[in-house]
Parts: C-alpha cells; sequence; structure tokens
C-alpha cells in the first residue's frame, strides 16, 4: 500500500533520534498506566473455586484392528493425576506445561468437556458447593484455544446475536447497552461495525477475534472464565496485551484460568497464581515468587536475565528424545513434584480448599445469566444470523446460484434442441436429460454443504457446550437458511434447460419437472449435513454421498437395468431411494402423451414399433403413470425423513463430541 504524510510532535516534525526516544518514553509510560491499573487494590473475594483430586484416565487399543489378539488387549493412560488447587475471585492462574502435559484437558475436565471415552475422578467445588455435572456448563465459561466465528458478520452483530440466544428474555435495549459494555470493556468499541473476516477476505486481526471470543462468554457475566490458549498464534506484544486484559478482566471479582505457552517475563508479576503442569501431574502451584524461592531450594536456580517461565517448564518437562534422556529427565520432575508435595505452599493450599469445603456461610453458586429456553425463539435467532451472513458472502451466494445453471449450460449445448424423430434420439436424449437431472443434483448440494456446513459445525460445537442451543437446532437453521437459494438455483436451471431443448412445451408440466429436480438437489445437501453430525471428516462424507447416489442410481432409477429384471432383493431396496420415484415421476412428466415420428434411413423391419411415449412408460415402468401422485408424496417424504434423521445424527454428536 501507497502511505503518504508526516507526523508532527508539539508542532515540529521530528528527526529519526527523536522520533525513538520519544516512541521510547511513550511505550514506557504506557506500560507504567497498564501495571497501574492491573496494580488496583481488589475487593475482597466473593468466588472460591476448589479443584479437588482431579483424575481422568483413558484406555485405548493396542493394534490395529485387522490384527485382533493386540487389537482386544487395551492399555490404560492417565492424562490426569490426582490434580488439586485453589482460586478465589480476583486472581489470574496461568497454567503452563509444554506439550501434551494435560492443560486442555484439565480445562476440559474442570469446565465438564470431558466426553464418555475414559474415567474421571475428582470433584470442583464453587464456594463450598460441590458442582453436579450438569451444573459445570452453567457455571464456568470457556474460550477455546480456536476462534469460532461467522466471518461475514461485524463484531457488533457476533455479539448482539449471542447476547439474544444467551440472554433472551432482555429487551433489545437492555442487550444493546449489554453489547456496548462488554465491547468497551474489552477494548472492541473501534471495531464495533467491522466485519470478523477469514482466511479468504481482510478482517479484523488475530488479537481483536480473540477479544471478540473473550467478549461473547462475558455476556452471561460469568464468575469464571478458562480460556485455553488465548495467546497462540498472536505475535508477542498482542499476546501480553490479552494477557494484561485477563488479569483487568480478573480484578473485576472474576476467576481466570488460562493455560499459556510461553508467556513474556513482564508478566511475571501480573499472574496472581502459577500452575507448572507435566505428565498430568500439577508439579508446582503457588505465587510467582513463591516459584522462585521454590525452584531455588530444590536446587534448580533460575539464570540471570532468563525467562523464569521457560526455564521451570523446561526443568519440569520430560524429555522422550531417548531412553537416557526421558529417565533423567522423568527423575527430575518426579523430584520436582515430591517436593512440592511435601512443601509449605501445597499444604496451605490443601488448608484452603478444606476451608473452602468447610465454610458455613456459604454463598450461591453464582450461575452464568442464563434464561428459560424457549426453542422457538433460538431458532429464529440462529436463522437470522446464518442468512445475514451468508448474504453477505456475494461469491457464495452467486456460487449458490448459478452452480446448476452451468451445469445446464453443459447438458444444453451437448443436446441442442431435443427432436421427436425417433431415429434422431428422441427417446434416447430425452432418457438422458432424466439420468442427468437426477444424477448430478444430489452433488452441486454436496459441495455447497461440505464448503459451507463444516465451519458452521464448529461454532455450534462451541455454543451448544455453552448452553447456548442444541446441535440439532443449528442443524435446522442451517437447512432453512438454504431451502430459498436451493429453490431458486433449481428454478434457474430447469427454467434455463426445459425451454432452451425444447422438452414438453406444457407449463404444468415444467412445474412439475422442477419441484421433482428439486429434491435430489435438496437432499444432496440435507444427506450431506446428517452425516457431518456423526461423521467428523468432510471428505469422508463426501465419498459417502457419493457412493450413495451412484448406488441409488443404480438400484432406483432402472437406467442401467429395468428393476423387473433385477433380484427381488435389489427390487425391494429400490423403494428406499429417492431416485426410484423421481425416475418415474421425470419419465411420466416428459413422455405421457407425447407422440413419435420416425424416418428410419432403412426400411427396416420393428424401426419405427414405438409411435407414442406411454409405450416407453408401460414398457420400463409400469403402473407409474397411476401411482403419478404417490410417487409425488413418497418423493417429498425423503425431506421430513432426512430432516428427522439430522436430528437424531445431531443429538448423537451431543453425546460423542468433546467439542
Ligand atoms: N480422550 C483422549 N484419549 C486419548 N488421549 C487423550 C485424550 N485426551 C487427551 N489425550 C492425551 O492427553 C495428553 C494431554 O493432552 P492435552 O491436549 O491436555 O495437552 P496440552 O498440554 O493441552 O497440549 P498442547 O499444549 O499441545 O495443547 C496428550 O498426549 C493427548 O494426546
Amino acid at each position: 500500500r501507497e502511505m503518504n504524510g508526516s507526523y508532527s510532535m508539539q508542532g515540529v516534525e521530528p528527526d529519526k533520534g527523536t522520533k525513538c526516544r520519544e516512541s521510547f518514553k511513550f511505550v514506557s509510560e504506557v506500560k507504567r498506566d497498564v501495571w497501574k491499573e492491573i496494580g488496583e487494590e481488589r475487593s475482597e473475594p466473593t468466588c472460591s473455586l476448589s479443584v479437588s483430586k482431579i483424575s481422568y484416565t483413558v484406555s485405548e487399543r493396542l493394534g490395529p484392528w485387522w490384527d485382533l489378539p493386540s487389537y482386544r488387549k487395551r492399555w490404560t493412560r492417565q492424562i490426569l493425576n490426582d490434580v488439586s488447587f485453589h482460586v478465589d475471585s480476583g486472581q489470574i492462574m496461568g497454567i503452563l506445561g509444554n506439550s501434551g502435559s494435560g492443560k486442555t484437558t484439565l480445562l476440559d475436565a474442570i469446565s465438564g468437556r470431558i466426553g464418555n471415552s475414559g474415567t474421571l475422578l475428582g470433584d470442583v467445588f464453587i464456594n463450598g458447593r460441590k458442582l453436579k455435572r450438569e451444573e459445570y456448563q452453567d457455571c464456568f465459561s470457556y474460550v477455546l484455544q480456536s476462534d469460532n466465528l461467522l466471518s461475514y458478520l461485524t463484531v457488533e452483530e457476533t455479539l448482539t446475536y449471542t447476547a439474544q440466544l444467551a440472554l433472551r428474555k432482555h429487551s433489545a435495549e437492555a442487550i444493546k447497552k449489554k453489547v456496548s459494555a462488554v465491547m468497551a470493556e474489552l477494548s472492541l468499541t473501534h471495531v464495533a461495525h467491522s466485519v470478523i473476516g477469514g482466511r479468504v477476505f481482510p478482517g479484523i486481526s488475530g488479537g481483536e477475534r480473540r477479544r471478540v471470543s473473550i467478549a461473547s462468554q462475558l455476556l452471561q457475566d460469568p464468575r469464571v472464565i478458562l480460556l485455553d490458549e488465548p495467546t497462540t498464534s498472536l505475535d508477542s506484544m498482542t499476546a501480553n496485551q490479552i494477557v494484561v486484559l485477563l488479569a483487568q478482566l480478573a480484578r473485576r471479582n472474576r476467576i481466570v484460568i488460562v493455560t499459556i505457552h510461553q508467556p513474556r517475563s513482564e508478566l511475571f508479576r501480573v499472574f496472581s497464581r502459577i500452575a507448572i503442569m507435566s505428565c498430568g501431574k500439577l508439579v508446582f502451584c503457588g505465587q510467582p515468587e513463591e516459584m522462585v524461592d521454590f525452584f531455588s531450594q530444590c536446587g534448580y536456580e533460575c539464570p540471570e536475565y532468563c525467562n523464569p517461565f521457560d526455564i521451570y517448564v523446561d526443568f519440569t518437562s520430560v524429555d522422550t528424545r531417548n531412553s537416557e534422556r526421558e529417565a533423567a529427565t522423568f527423575n527430575r520432575m518426579h523430584e520436582i513434584t515430591s517436593a512440592y508435595q511435601r512443601s509449605a505452599i501445597y499444604q496451605s493450599m490443601l488448608e484452603k480448599v478444606e476451608q473452602n469445603l468447610q465454610q458455613t456461610d456459604k454463598p450461591a453458586i453464582p450461575f452464568k445469566s442464563k434464561e428459560s429456553p424457549n426453542g422457538a425463539a433460538k431458532l429464529e435467532v440462529l436463522l437470522r444470523r446464518t442468512v445475514r451472513n451468508l448474504s453477505r458472502d456475494r461469491m457464495g451466494v452467486l456460487m449458490r446460484l448459478s452452480q446448476n445453471l452451468i451445469y445446464g449450460l453443459f447438458v444444453a449445448f451437448f443436446v441442442m434442441h431435443l427432436d421427436n424423430d425417433i431415429t434422431k434420439g428422441a427417446i434416447q436424449d430425452r432418457i438422458g436429460i432424466i439420468y442427468q437431472s437426477i444424477a448430478a443434483s444430489p452433488y452441486t448440494g454436496m459441495l455447497n454443504a461440505v464448503a459451507l456446513f463444516p465451519a458452521l459445525r464448529a461454532i455450534g460445537d462451541q455454543e451448544s457446550q455453552d448452553g447456548l442451543y442444541s446441535k440439532w437446532q443449528m442443524f435446522l437453521a442451517y437447512i432453512f437458511h438454504i431451502l430459498p437459494f436451493s429453490i431458486l438455483s433449481v428454478i434457474i436451471f430447469t427454467s434455463f434447460l426445459y425451454w432452451t431443448i425444447g422438452m414438453n412445451p406444457d407449463s404444468v408440466r415444467f412445474l412439475c419437472f422442477s419441484a421433482v429436480v428439486l429434491v435430489p438437489h435438496i437432499t444432496g445437501e440435507l444427506l450431506t449435513v446428517v452425516l457431518l453430525g456423526v461423521v467428523q471428516d468432510p471428505n469422508m462424507v463426501n465419498t459417502g454421498v457419493a457412493l450413495l447416489n451412484i448406488a441409488g442410481i443404480l438400484v432406483g432409477s432402472g437406467f442401467l437395468r429395468s428393476t423387473q429384471q433385477m433380484p427381488e432383493v435389489f427390487q425391494w431396496l429400490s423403494y428406499l431411494t429417492f431416485q426410484k420415484y423421481s425416475c418415474e415421476l421425470l419419465i411420466v412428466t416428459e413422455f405421457h402423451g407425447l407422440n413419435f415420428t420416425c424416418t428410419p434411413l432403412l426400411p427396416l423391419p420393428g424401426a419405427c414399433v414405438i409411435t407414442g411415449g406411454d409405450q416407453i412408460i408401460e414398457q420400463g415402468y409400469p403402473g407409474a403413470l397411476s401411482r403419478y401422485t404417490l410417487d409425488f408424496v413418497l418423493l417429498y417424504s425423503f425431506l421430513p425423513a432426512l430432516l428427522l434423521l439430522g436430528i437424531i445424527s445431531f443429538k448423537i454428536r451431543d453425546k460423542v463430541i468433546r467439542h
């Protein structure tokens, strides 16, 4: 980009040296202000969180499934081992540790997001009361490692929709005020009307996106906020700003627990507590100053000019590069852990946990603000949100509307004009057009779903864990929001193809043709989304839907082989395919009452035996004419059936997916 202009300080344009000195002075002053703000006296804690003896064990299969003896054997792995700590409101606790040490799993365990794949032991107490499993979600706000936000919404819209989902009973005015307050608290007011942005188009910065994710959680006034690596992939200055901001949030009577990789040494004073994890164990948990003394007493001094965070994480990490290093580093970690468990810091932490449990005047559990659920209202907000997001995606909308038309152009170019002379392909061309209309439509729907839905699914996974709505509601919102686009796309396609190549020129037949082609198109998208509920990998779903479509065409359409000539089992199976009904309907729509001409090149006997379209119907699809209405009903019944399957699929997802 081109940049013009200059700047002046007190009316004078500074030379290079002055600029450096002044900017250094400026940075130092800002920093001092930040420390002043964080260092404010805080009020008496009103909320305390105690985590007592959390352990999590998973069992894994040893071998691949084709090696049955080893596959049968399982080995258990302890991911979290007897983790206990205590935090009061007003404090920010940083959890450090090398990759795989169990930081994320600890946050998942505390917030009740651990799936059913392992055994979780231990308890979480808030204000001296043991939390029930179903209460975890209502108590903690959890900011995931990745920002799952809709790219085309502005910051203000993103927060407003979240507030409408979370605080449904509030008036529009109250929600507006709440959103403005949260934006002000997280310094987002200046980007309120900027779009979030994504991989393909620019939007707000990475740090601002992180702050939007945190702001979404703050809308429900949580007293306890958990953040999984909120500084990942941010530059060190922005990462610092985020941690300082979190410290400020904690100062306002909240508990903030944050996992973090490589914090800068200046953040040493920002954290109220530091926990270091290694191999699922809490190797140390205490105040930053206590950490330095503790490690020095263990004989592991932090060398001068080194970042204590990095050094202590190194001291406690197990190096698995070779067995010798592994044994040595494991022993060191074990030695430090034992020293911590013998230390006064550990004993005083256990006492605090005990005190918390024995508190007589126990304040109420500080649940997040939540309103009684109203399914229709949530669905309406979700629908508005997805429609607004898609409507801003001009390229996406254009592609959706034009993809069938582009396909229609290919077909029209190939066929040019249908002839009524059977020696000039009157039957073959018509059957070809019907085949193409039914067989290709599901693919365009499938491609749309695979491109758009996984991102929405990630958002739905997170927000349903936050208790905003259920995953199946997000599924319904997605399907309803694509319906108008699908209908329009199919109408554009059929209007072009039908009249350009000269299919049966009757407006009722045209409407029937469009209505039939719509179902395979929507079914392709619907089936893909249904499978994406239970299958995580979109590529697998792609392959699965493509194979199902091919099987449906083979068994149901009767194009390759007449249904009557197929084995009985396939004949029964054909009733389960939408291709059977759509094919019969299109054959009748096009061929019924159609008269053919015949001008054979050679006067061969039987060359002109077919004179009308009804002969085609009776030979290939006997009884299809009398089943016309029934076929329509059966074809359209696939849509509610798939909607129901989708709801079941996303209810299963609720149970099996960790986030
Ligand atoms: N359900 C599970 N089944 C098997 N292993 C698991 C499961 N959950 C976690 N683990 C394993 O537990 C270990 C700790 O994982 P976790 O994600 O908590 O680490 P982390 O400290 O957050 O790592 P990072 O900093 O890289 O995100 C990893 O080795 C991970 O593979």
